[in-house]
């Protein structure tokens, strides 16, 4: 036991020097380095189509802000934290992307993280509290706890941090396949089937990307990480709309909420929001 505790503190202690030498800033002191080849298009950018493929994030976000102001209006303006933290994580992962240091790796999962505990806090059904947590501001502080702790333990082992964020994520999509249960509205059952029909293809460009490298080289084509950024976009837009959809019809009174598609509403093309039709709501349910 005494050897394991002085091999762990060993490894550690060797990893901190390392960094302290290299300086986290420095291009690929990050321990995670993606499929496509590094400065093949360019001398200063590691990964150039990883980096490119964020600038989804700076189209999106300001979208999505603009399509769910109404809702958040009516519902609370800490909404929009979810989609302005999407745009710190886009700059971050090109950051990650272009450096492939420690420091970008750190600032791309911890912002992820943070966009994470704002969409727990704002979001998750209150009938799904705990048992002991009696109001959202008390369930936000809970997050909030986990989230600190969270935060302080990614620098104990950074190459895990992506799979721990992964396991909120399949939490997430497990919450809305829960909702969906009960739902009966054909619109809202689309949209879900659609936000986790685009997670699914996202994630299997991720793992793919992570363990099936030597394939995809083969084949010259190591693109899956740059796919994988734009379907998870696609995929948060889609699952933010649902929630704001759920959460307006349980949380705010007489709201009517009907969803809609931007740019074309009668094709159910493009990017879904929630419009509040109230104040004539009867009935509470999906
Ligand atoms: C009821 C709970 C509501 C929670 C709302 C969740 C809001 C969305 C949260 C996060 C946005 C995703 C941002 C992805 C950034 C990608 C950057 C990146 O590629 N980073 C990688 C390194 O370059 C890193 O390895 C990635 C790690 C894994 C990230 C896990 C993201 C979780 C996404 C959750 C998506 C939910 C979709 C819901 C569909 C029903
Ligand atoms: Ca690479
Ligand atoms: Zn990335």
């Amino acid at each position: 036991m005494s050897d394991l505790i002085l091999q762990v503190a060993g490894s550690w202690t060797g990893r901190v020097q390392y960094v302290v030498m290299a300086g986290m800033f420095s291009y690929e002191s990050s321990e995670v380095d993606w499929c496509e080849d590094n400065y093949r298009h360019s001398e200063t950018v590691a990964e150039y189509f990883n980096t490119m493929s964020n600038i989804i994030f700076f189209v999106v976000s300001p979208i999505m802000l603009y399509l769910l102001h109404p809702y958040a209006k009516e519902r609370s303006l800490a909404v929009h934290l979810v989609w302005i933290m999407m745009i710190f994580v886009g700059l971050f992962s090109m950051y990650f992307h272009m450096t492939l240091s420690l420091m970008g790796q750190l600032l791309d999962e911890l912002s992820i993280l943070w966009v994470i505990a704002v969409g727990y806090s704002v979001w998750f059904p209150r009938r799904h509290f705990p048992f002991f947590i009696k109001s959202r501001s008390t369930f936000s502080w809970m997050v909030l706890a986990i989230t600190v702790i969270t935060t302080v333990s990614s620098f104990v082992k950074p190459v895990a941090n992506a799979y721990a964020l992964n396991f909120f994520a399949v939490h997430v999509v497990y919450s809305v396949a829960v909702e969906m249960r009960s739902c009966t509205n054909p619109r809202v059952l689309r949209l879900a089937r659609q936000a986790i029909g685009v997670w699914v293809l996202a994630i299997s460009c991720w793992i793919s990307d992570r363990f099936g490298c030597s394939f995809w080289k083969t084949i010259n084509f190591c693109y899956l990480h740059a796919i994988w950024h734009i379907l998870i976009v696609i995929a948060t837009a889609y699952g933010s709309s649902l929630l704001s959809y759920l959460d307006a019809l349980y949380e705010i009174p007489n709201s009517q909420p009907v969803l809609q598609y931007w740019p074309c509403d009668s094709w159910d093309l493009g990017l879904p929001y929630v419009i509040l039709k109230g104040p004539n709501k009867t009935k509470k349910s999906c």
